[in-house]
């Protein structure tokens, strides 16, 4: 798979920061009730700022079509920061601004994590939609199969929802791959509030036959 090295940006901080701006703009968004005049404003700003980035719009290249790391070869990831792994990803990655706020890091075999859902995640009253708790699960358990050193497309994945996982509150994140059979890979993950399971996942992924990029 080719990556564009040369068009990625020098500074990874400001790309995060910006993403992270943006991140809080769609938070805002979301959940203000500003008179039309804000609105009329807002909306200028806004685009005024994407007045300025479409020129550098680079659609359709390797790292624009993917969310792994395209600064490192494979799939690179850093122990206390397995997002390093997708940074473009719409579930975890620092460079996307859809992303919740999701740390993971590695606990032995493990994968550990935090997040906390602003009501831009909003389903159900002040619960994270099942939808966002289901992709979360995903990205969650690739990081399993990740540090297990394998890595494959979600074939199956099941979840059960326990209890509503609320908004605006720090979740625990745990994922673990529990036994490889061929190109299977088994995972089970727990999503807790204070100690208690609000969902839980199982999933099954599969390791392609041939390589991604094939
Ligand atoms: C290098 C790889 C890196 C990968 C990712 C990097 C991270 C990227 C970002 C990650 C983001 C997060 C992750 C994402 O979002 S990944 C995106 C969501 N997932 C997909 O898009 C996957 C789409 N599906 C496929 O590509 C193929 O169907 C796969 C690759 C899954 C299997 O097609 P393949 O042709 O290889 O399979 P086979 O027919 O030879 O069957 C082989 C065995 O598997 C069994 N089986 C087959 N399908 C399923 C199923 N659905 N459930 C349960 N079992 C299934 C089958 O019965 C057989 O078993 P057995 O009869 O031998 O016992």
């Amino acid at each position: 798979m080719e990556f564009q090295q040369e068009e990625a940006a020098k500074d990874r901080d400001l790309v995060e920061a910006v993403n992270r701006e943006a991140g809080e703009l769609i938070r805002l968004l979301r959940c203000s009730q500003a008179p039309d005049q804000v609105l009329a404003t807002a909306t200028e700003h806004i685009q005024a700022a994407m007045k300025s980035l479409a020129p550098y719009l680079r659609q359709g290249e390797g790292w624009s079509t993917i969310s792994i790391a395209s600064d490192t070869p494979g799939l690179g990831w850093l122990e206390d920061d397995l997002t390093r792994c997708m940074p473009y990803s719409p579930v975890s990655g620092t460079c996307n601004p859809v992303a919740p706020p999701i740390r993971m890091w590695r606990d032995g075999d493990e994968v550990r994590g935090e997040v906390v859902f602003s009501p831009t995640y909003a389903g159900p009253p002040n619960s994270v939609h099942g939808g966002i708790i289901a992709a979360v699960f995903d990205e969650l358990l690739s990081m399993a199969n990740v540090i297990s050193g394998n890595a494959g497309f979600t074939g199956t994945l099941s979840i059960r929802y326990q209890r509503h996982t609320p908004l605006d509150r720090p979740i625990e994140l745990w994922a673990v791959n529990e036994r490889t059979s061929g190109r299977k890979l088994f995972c089970r993950g727990e999503m807790r509030v204070d100690g208690q399971v609000t969902a839980s996942a199982e999933g099954l992924f599969i390791r392609p036959a041939t390589q991604m990029d094939s």
